[in-house]
């Protein structure tokens, strides 16, 4: 199984690249949705209590949109909430993301995906033998951010707390840019999976969503690939290649 990392900036087309792979078997290991699901545990809930106070809960849940507010900014409590917050959600965040790993290895996936915000700073890219980075001018993002209620400020405020993109660029084995239509962002996606020996589709297939592909694998092909020089060490340290990288 071949393990490829995806990294952007926030709404930057990771999910849809995601999305993409599943429909040429690969599974999906959505790290924002594993962080939703920790957000719902008993134990966690109560220490978020306990530090934000009441406030953070809505009809018993912890409200994302409210909590968003009190993490996201340049100013030193908000870094130091954010911080705390990671801290508490990311070791059983991590677990759970391993756990998917091992489950698709069991199965038999020819590739998994780690859709991973975080992937350099939570020192996830030891697990991927890829790591694919996307491109893609705020201008566009701008443009599609209606469909998640952000405004261009939180965007902006989601960005400043991860690594700069020209960071991500340089320890990324692959670039991606996302700066037209998603058939285009698919067409360079086929590209790079026909060479890992993914199966490419002809023709559109239905859209999965995060939900349905979570747990259930692409019906395509689930034969594993034919082993290359960077999918035999799934475990293993990725070596970062030197030098800059084409854009693919
Ligand atoms: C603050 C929270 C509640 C806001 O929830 P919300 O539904 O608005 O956003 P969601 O979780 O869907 O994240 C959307 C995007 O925001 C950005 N983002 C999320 N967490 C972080 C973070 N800790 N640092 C920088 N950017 C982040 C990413 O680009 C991510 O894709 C939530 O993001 C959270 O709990 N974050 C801390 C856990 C975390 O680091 N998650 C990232 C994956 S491990
Ligand atoms: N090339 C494209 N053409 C049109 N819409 C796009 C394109 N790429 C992404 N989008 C849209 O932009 C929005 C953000 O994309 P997506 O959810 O894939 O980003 P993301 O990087 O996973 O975001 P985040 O990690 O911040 O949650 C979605 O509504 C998606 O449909």
């Amino acid at each position: 199984m071949i393990v490829i990392g995806i990294v952007g900036p926030p709404a930057g087309g990771k999910s849809t690249v995601a999305r993409q792979l599943v429909e040429m078997g690969a599974v999906w290991l959505d790290a924002d949705r594993l962080a939703h699901q920790v957000l719902n545990q008993e134990s966690v809930i109560e220490a978020l209590v306990g530090y934000f106070g009441l406030e953070v809960l809505e009809e018993g849940k912890i409200n994302r949109k409210w909590l968003a507010t009190q993490v996201f900014g340049d100013d030193l409590e908000s870094r130091q909430r954010l911080q705390w917050l990671e801290a508490v959600v990311h070791p059983p965040t991590r677990l759970l993301l391993q756990q998917k790993l091992i489950e698709a290895t069991k199965n038999g996936v020819p590739a998994a995906v780690l859709d991973v915000p975080l992937l350099f700073e939570s020192n996830w890219d030891v697990y991927c033998d890829q790591i694919w980075c996307l491109v893609t001018p705020l201008q566009k993002r701008q443009s599609w951010l209606h469909e998640r209620g952000w405004t261009v400020e939180e965007l902006k405020k989601r960005e400043a707390r991860q690594l700069p993109i020209s960071e991500k660029k340089r320890l990324s084995t692959h670039i991606l840019q996302n700066n037209g239509s998603s058939e285009e962002l698919r067409s360079q996606v086929a590209k790079l999976a026909a060479k890992i020996g993914l199966p490419v589709p002809n023709s559109k297939k239905p859209n999965f969503s995060s939900e349905s592909s979570f747990d259930a694998y692409s019906p395509i092909d689930r034969s594993p690939v034919t082993p290359t020089d960077r999918n035999e060490h799934c475990w293993g340290k990725r070596v970062v290649p030197p030098g800059s990288h084409p854009v693919e």
